[in-house]
C-alpha cells in the first residue's frame, strides 16, 4: 500500500472510514471526460481504448477535474472493458454506443477465452498511477473496475443492452456456466484492482453499473458470491471498497453485503432510507440526480441540500451524483457545486 500518511489523513478517506471530516468530501463518476473541453483536446484524434495505454495522457486527463473544480478526490481514467481489452478480448468502444465485442461470449468454450490478467498485461496502469501519486499530493485517487454482472452483461449480449436478455437467459438457463463465467470475470477484476492498489490508489470502486435489473434473490444467489470474490481478493489492503450501481434501491442491503465498505446510492432513494437498508458500519456515497445540474443554480442548491440533509445522520458520507457526469452538463456547474457542498458542510 502507497498511501501516505497526508492522503490517508484527506477528507475522502476519512469519510469512507466514517471518521468526523473537515467537510464533506466531494467527487464525481465521470468526472473526467466530454463534459471538459481540456479533455476533448488532449483526446483528439486518439481513440478512447488507446488513450487509457497512454501513461502520460491517462495522468492529464485524470487530473484535470481535480485541477478544474477542486474535487476531493480523482478516479483512474480508464474504461470498464480495459482489463478485458488487456487479456486479448476483441473489443471496442463506439462513440455514443458504448462498448462493443466482436465475440459474444455465450458457451462453454468461449470461456476459455478469459485467461488470467498479471500486471505485465497492464503495464501502462503501474505507470500512470506512479506519475499520478507524484502530482496528486494528498489527493487521493480511486481506482476501479466493472463488477462481474456488468462486464459479463457486454460480453454475453456483445454490447450495451436494455434488457439484458441473453445475459439473463443463460443466467437462468445455465446456472453451472453462469457461475464459471462470473468467478473467471471476479479473477482477473480482483487482479486488475490488485494492480492498480499497489501502484498506489487508495481507495477502489467497483462499478456493478447495470446490476439494478435483477430481484434480490437472483442477485443473491447468481451475483453476490462473484463480487464478494472481488471485495474478498483486495481486502487485505485496508483501502475502503466502493460498490456502485443504478437503479439499485432493492440490492443496497445485498451490496454492502458482498463486501463493500461503502454503498454508492443513485438519486431514487434518499440517504436517510438507503442507510436503513445497508446497516450500520458502512458509509454512503451519493446520491445528486446528475440531470439537476442542468437546472439554475438556485435548484441545483436547493436539491443539494435535500442530500445533505437526508445525509446528517450518516456514520459517514461521501457526496457524489447518482450516477455519471453527462458530456453536455456544463462544467461551471459542477466547480460551483463541489463549492456549494464544502461551503454548506464546513465544520
Ligand atoms: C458502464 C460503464 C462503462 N464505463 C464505465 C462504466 C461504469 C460507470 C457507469 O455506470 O457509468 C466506467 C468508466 N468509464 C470512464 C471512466 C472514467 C473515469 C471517471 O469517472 O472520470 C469510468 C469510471 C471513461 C469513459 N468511458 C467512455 C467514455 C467516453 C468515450 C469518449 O470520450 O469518446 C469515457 C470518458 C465510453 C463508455 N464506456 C462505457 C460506456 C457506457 C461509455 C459511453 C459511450 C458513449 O456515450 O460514447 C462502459
Amino acid at each position: 500500500m502507497r498511501t501516505t500518511p497526508a492522503t490517508h489523513e484527506s477528507a475522502f478517506l476519512k469519510a469512507c472510514r466514517r471518521e468526523p471530516v473537515p467537510h464533506t468530501p466531494v467527487w464525481f463518476m465521470r468526472q473526467a471526460g466530454r463534459s471538459l473541453p481540456e479533455y476533448l483536446k488532449a483526446r483528439e484524434g486518439i481513440p478512447m481504448l488507446e488513450s487509457c495505454t497512454m501513461p502520460e495522457l491517462v495522468a492529464e486527463i485524470t487530473m484535470q477535474p481535480v485541477r478544474r473544480h477542486k474535487v476531493d478526490a480523482a478516479v483512474y481514467y480508464s474504461d470498464i472493458v480495459v482489463p478485458l481489452k488487456a487479456i486479448g478480448i476483441d473489443l471496442d468502444i463506439k462513440p455514443g454506443v458504448g462498448p462493443v465485442i466482436a465475440e459474444p461470449i455465450r458457451t462453454r468454450a468461449d470461456l476459455a477465452r478469459l485467461r488470467d490478467l498479471t500486471p505485465e498485461d497492464v503495464p501502462y496502469v503501474t505507470q500512470a498511477i506512479g506519475m499520478l501519486t507524484a502530482e496528486l499530493g494528498s489527493t487521493p485517487l480511486i481506482g476501479f473496475a466493472g463488477a462481474p454482472f456488468t462486464l459479463a452483461s457486454y460480453l454475453v449480449e456483445g454490447g450495451p443492452s436494455r434488457n439484458h436478455e441473453h445475459t439473463k437467459a443463460l443466467m437462468y438457463g445455465d446456472p453451472e456456466l453462469w457461475a464459471d463465467l462470473l468467478d473467471r470475470l471476479a479473477d482477473i477484476t480482483g487482479a486488475f484492482l490488485k494492480v492498480q492498489i499497489e501502484a498506489g490508489a487508495s481507495a477502489v470502486q467497483l462499478f456493478d453499473s447495470w446490476v439494478g435489473a435483477l430481484a434480490p434473490a437472483d442477485y443473491r444467489r447468481s451475483v453476490l458470491p462473484a463480487s464478494a470474490k472481488v471485495f474478498d481478493a483486495v481486502a487485505s489492503y485496508g483501502v475502503p471498497r466502493i460498490h456502485f450501481g443504478v437503479g439499485t434501491g432493492e440490492l443496497l442491503g445485498l451490496m454492502g453485503e458482498a463486501g463493500a465498505d461503502v454503498v454508492g446510492v443513485d438519486w431514487r432513494v434518499p440517504l436517510d432510507e438507503a442507510a436503513r437498508r445497508v446497516g450500520p458500519g458502512k458509509a454512503l456515497q451519493g446520491n445528486l440526480d446528475p440531470a439537476v445540474l442542468f437546472a439554475p443554480t438556485p435548484a441545483v442548491e436547493a436539491k443539494t441540500r435535500e442530500v445533505l440533509d437526508a445525509a446528517a445522520g450518516l456514520e459517514g458520507h461521501v457526496f457524489n451524483l447518482g450516477h455519471g457526469v453527462m458530456p453536455n452538463m456544463d462544467p461551471d456547474a459542477l466547480t460551483r457545486l463541489v463549492e456549494y457542498v464544502h461551503q454548506q458542510t464546513a465544520r
